[in-house]
Order: C-alpha cells, then structure tokens, then sequence
C-alpha cells in the first residue's frame, strides 16, 4: 500500500485482465459444495435455454401443417416441462450462487481484518486506517458481486454463448460461418475497451477511498472540527474529494457505455446482415423457414449473451481491482515477527531492562533519529522515571520495549533475552501500559477494563477498578460497570478514562509496567490517590514512569533525563537538582511557587 508496490501494482494491473480474481479460487475451493450445485444449476438452465429454439423449429415445421391437435398438444407440453425445467435451474442458480459469494466475502472480510491486526504499527504510520476500513468494507463488497451475481451471468453466458453457436453450425453451417467472420472484428475491440474501464474503475476506487477516510478522520474528531469552526472548509474538503471520485466514476462509466453500446451495435449488426442471407436461402429453397427461425433464435442467443458478456465483463473488471487492492493488503508482511524459534523468555520474569547503545529512527521518517546511542540497565523491581522536554524520545522508549518497532542499531532486552530473538506475543504478555492516549472502545466500562485480561471475573475487574480509584464514579453511572461508553469513551472525562486504563493495567498484574503520563488528566486530589493505588502496584514489580510534572516522579529509585534522544543527566531528584543541569532548570520552573514541592515531597 505504500507508495512503491502501489505503482507497480497499477502497472501490473494495465497488463493483466481478470487475474486477480484467481486469488479467490483458495476461498472456492473451501465450498465445494456449493460451488457444484451452482454449476449443475447453470448447465441446466443453459441447457433447457437451448433447448427451446428445436421445438420452436418443429412446430414452424410441422406443428402447424398438422391436422393432428395432439401433437401441438405434445409439443406444448414440452415447452411448459422446459419452461419449469428452466425456472427450477435459474432459483437454485441464484440460491447457491448468491450464497457462495455471501460466505466468501465473509471469510474475505474476517481474514483481511485478522490481517490487518497483526501488522506493524510502522504500517499504520503510513497508511490511512479509513483507507483501510474502505478497502474491508467496499472492496470486498465488489468481491462479494463478482463471485456471486456477476460471475454466474459471465459463466451462464457464457455457456449459452457457445451452446447457441455450436447450434448455429449445427443448423446451417453457411450461416454460421458468416456470423463467425465477424466476431473477431467484434472481440477485439471489446477487450481494448476492457483494459481502459478497468483502468478507470481504479481510479475512482482509489479516489473514493481516501475521500472516506477524510471523511472518517472528520467525523472521528467532530468536536476539534466545530470548535475551531472548521466545518464548511471540512465540508469544502470532503466535498471535492466526492466531486473527485464522481469525476473518476464517470469517466468509468462512460467508457463502459461505450463499450455495451459498441458491443450490441457490432453484434446485432452483424446478426441482421447474416439474416438477410438466411432469408436468400429460404426464398430460394436452400432451406426451411423452421430452420431459419430456429437459427435466428440461436443467433440472437449468442448475441445476446455476448452482449451481456460485455456488460458484466466491465463488473468483473472491477471486482478483478477490488480483488487485487485486497491481495496487496494480504500481501502486506508485518515488520515485526515471531523468529522460527523464539528465545523463551525465563520463568519466572525478573523484569530487567536493558537498552544499549540503541539508535531509532522511525520507518516513517527514516532521516530523523528520535533515539540516538541511547543506553541504560532498569533492575528488576525498580521504579525509574524518564523525564524531558517533549519530543525527546521518551515515548519512544515505550514503544521500543513494547516491540512496535526494531532499533534501527543497538539492543533492547527483557530479562537478559533481545527482544528481536523473543516472541513479540510473550514480550507483550508481560507488560502493563497506561498509554498517553487512552483507548477507550465502544463497549461497557466492564468490557473496557478487562480488555488487558479477557474473562476475568466480575469480582477481579471491580477489584481493579477500586484499587485504580475509578469504582465510585463507576458507580454513580446509571448502570454501573455495564455502562456503554460512547465511541472512544467520549461520553467519560479525560480522569475517568485514564482511571479506567489504569485499572485495565492493574487486572493484567504484568511484571513490567510502563506508565506514559498515567495520572496527567487527575486533579491533584484523585492524583494522590491514584498514585497510591500505583505506589502499591509499581512496589514489586519494575517499573518507568514518564511525566512532565516532575511531582509525580520525585519516589522514583532512578530519574533519566532525556534530551534530543540520549540521556543527558541521570541520578535522584536531588543529586539532579544539585548537578544545576537540564533537570534542575525543569526542576526551577515547576516547583518556583514552592507549594507543589512541599506538597509532593510528603
Ligand atoms: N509514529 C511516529 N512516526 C514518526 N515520528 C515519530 C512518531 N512518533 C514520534 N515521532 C517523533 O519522534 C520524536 C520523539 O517522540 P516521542 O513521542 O518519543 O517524544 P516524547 O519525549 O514522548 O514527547 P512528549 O513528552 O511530547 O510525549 C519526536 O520528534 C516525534 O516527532
């Protein structure tokens, strides 16, 4: 999806026509089943089609020279078996047809999501998560019409395109070859104009994609646009992406009007030509006018089911890019992997840290070092706190020992294991983070805070919330803990939501716990509390606290003070301060009132 295979697969796809479709034949073959009964289906339906023009010769023939009735009886009656033969067919056609492409874009949908979610966040650096949502959402929808409804009308014209011209030579072979003469003079064009839809059709797929996620962004940040007033350029903006993928969707669609219309013009012109032929050889005895009217119902067969062809050969077309924008996501490895044989991490965890000489720079910004020869041990069962100006890299470290991301050079290592050599899985199991933004699903307060430990039991999940001081406003909601918070909890206030991820991090009980400004949305009165709460956690276990208000740092064993992604100065709150350097400044300008040391030095 970056820009790169982006272009090569644009490139790809002006030279290939259908082939990306031939990624669905895993997901056919799982359905065997249905895959034989919507084919038995087609070829009777085809057949029974095929069927009707014989009987239609016979009794133009015969049927009404008879004095016999009976036997324009007999001939009705085969008509009407034929015509129930057919409904039958076309019902189960649509019955096994329509479901196999409902259940395949179903396992579509569950795969490129499971996918998806085990991508790098490097992925995501680059990547627009709306574009992403569009490609699950309307790309497999296009898949879904291609394998279901569009393919069984290709596959039935298919069929009926052949049958009806093996007929044709079967009932007059000088017709037939007339009308064979001209479909490559039809055909070829047809395949030219193919080639450019398709082309468009990407486009306006492409456009249509980010314009959603724009409008996915906006309407995500609501409240940002419509405090800074900020809807009618938000508007302006969506507006023109619309416009945009509008101008693309047409220049599709006027390309595939083209294309039917050329295509009937071509086929039906030639099918009249032929005829006037035909009707030379009746008026001079060559052959039946039975034969001919059965031949022209087998030529208009054929025409019309090229015709269709056509048509949906455009929808295959873009169900073929739709396809292939889905592979490439599938295609998409995560920078981040388990080794073949991961390095067990010991039993049971310790919880020490080591960072050395460890240079990052994010894929994103390859040019930028956000971590530069950083180096540092954290002891098991020590409480370090990370502090310095924003943009120093401390989040990074974060990220860093979460495994999100790879040094670019050095080493980082849990427990005496590289993490590149340990499972990503393992590492993560034995962390506890409260993050700087707290996620919040659109779930209950229950389900939110045992995201960290799935089937934790109600006692457990109200355990954690208490001891994260968040069960009395729990309790004041009006269901309790099986309130539904709104979509990224913003129905809870910024305290409540970082309350609600520390009790999230309490229930996981990890050995390594990092705190990225946990406690920075409290008041200074649920702060001390939490900060107890947190004391009782961070006591037995290692932990790195980053925090701007040094206050909340001033118990921890260790401070590092970071600067331009390097450690600067490192010691305790007061060998720092007496070292008169970068901390003791940061130091000077948050406690000069004096009160909120005294207060945070009890
Ligand atoms: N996902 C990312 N992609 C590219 N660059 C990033 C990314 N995240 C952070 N950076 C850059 O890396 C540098 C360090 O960022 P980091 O978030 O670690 O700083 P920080 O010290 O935690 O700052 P703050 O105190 O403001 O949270 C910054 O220059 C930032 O712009």
């Amino acid at each position: 999806m970056s820009k790169e295979p982006e272009a090569g697969a644009e490139r790809k796809s002006e030279r290939k026509s259908l082939r990306p479709l031939a990624a669905l034949a895993p997901y056919l073959g799982r359905y065997r089943g249905l895959v034989a009964g919507a084919l038995v289906a087609l070829v009777a339906a085809a057949v029974t089609t095929l069927a009707l023009p014989m009987a239609v010769r016979r009794m133009i023939d015969h049927g009404f020279s008879e004095s016999d009735a009976g036997f324009i009886d007999t001939y009705f009656m085969m008509l009407a078996a034929l015509a129930i033969l057919l409904a039958l067919a076309s019902a189960f056609r649509y019955f096994f047809v329509i479901t196999l492409g409902e259940r395949i874009v179903s396992d579509l949908r569950r795969e490129v999501f499971d996918h998806v979610t085990h991508l790098s966040p490097a992925f995501f650096d680059q990547n627009q998560s709306g574009e992403i949502v569009s490609r699950l959402t309307a790309d497999t929808t296009q898949v879904k019409s291609a394998v279901g409804a569009t393919a069984s009308v290709a596959l039935r014209n298919l069929i009926l395109c052949l049958g009806a011209i093996a007929m044709m030579i079967y009932t007059s072979p000088k017709l037939s070859s007339l009308v064979l003469a001209a479909i490559p003079i039809i055909v070829f064009p047809l395949v030219a104009f193919g080639r450019s839809v398709r082309r468009r059709s990407r486009q306006a797929q492409d456009t249509l994609a980010s314009a959603s996620a724009y409008a996915g962004e906006a309407i995500g940040a609501v409240r940002t646009v419509q405090a800074f007033n900020a809807e009618q350029s938000a508007r302006d903006r969506f507006g023109s992406a619309v416009e945009t993928a509008f101008g693309a969707a047409r220049s599709a669609i006027l390309a595939r009007s083209l294309l039917t219309g050329f295509a009937i013009a071509m086929v039906f012109g030639s099918v009249v030509a032929v005829l006037w032929f035909g009707a030379q050889d009746v008026l001079s005895g060559h052959i039946s006018a039975g034969t001919l009217g059965q031949f022209l119902l087998y030529s208009v067969f054929a025409a019309g089911s090229l015709g269709s062809l056509s048509e949906v050969w455009g929808e295959l077309s873009q169900a073929a890019g739709a396809a292939e924008r889905l592979t490439e996501l599938l295609d998409e490895r995560p920078a981040i992997t388990a080794p073949a044989r991961p390095t067990a991490l010991p039993v049971p965890p310790r919880g020490a840290l080591d960072f050395s000489d460890v240079h990052f720079a994010y894929p994103s910004r390859p040019g930028y070092r956000s971590l530069n020869g950083l180096s540092f041990s954290i002891r098991p069962g020590e409480t370090v706190a990370v502090v310095g100006p924003s943009g120093a890299g401390k989040s990074t470290i974060l990220s860093l020992i979460l495994r999100f991301y790879d040094p670019t050079s050095g080493r980082v290592m849990l427990d005496g294991v590289d993490l590149r050599s340990a499972d990503p899985e393992e590492i993560r199991s034995r962390i506890a983070i409260v993050p700087q933004d707290v996620t919040i699903f659109a779930s209950t307060i229950a389900d939110n805070i045992a995201f960290g430990l799935p089937g934790a039991s109600p006692e457990r999940v109200r355990a954690a919330a208490k001891a994260a001081q968040a069960e009395e406003f729990i309790s004041r909601l009006d269901h309790g803990f099986d309130t539904m918070v709104g979509e990224r909890g913003v129905t809870l206030s910024g305290g409540q939501r970082q309350r609600i991820a520390i009790a999230r991090a309490i229930l996981k009980d990890a050995p390594l716990l990092l705190l990225d400004e946990a406690t920075s949305a409290l008041d200074a009165e649920s702060e001390k509390l939490v900060q107890k709460a947190l004391d009782g956690l961070m006591g037995h276990r290692t932990t790195i606290v980053i925090a701007h208000r040094l206050a909340t740092v001033l118990k921890a064993d260790r401070i590092l003070v970071m600067d331009h992604g390097r450690i600067v100065e490192e010691g305790t709150h007061q060998s720092l301060v007496r070292q008169g350097g970068l901390y003791a400044k940061l130091a000077r300008l948050q406690f000069d009132h004096g009160e909120e040391q005294s207060t945070a030095a009890q």
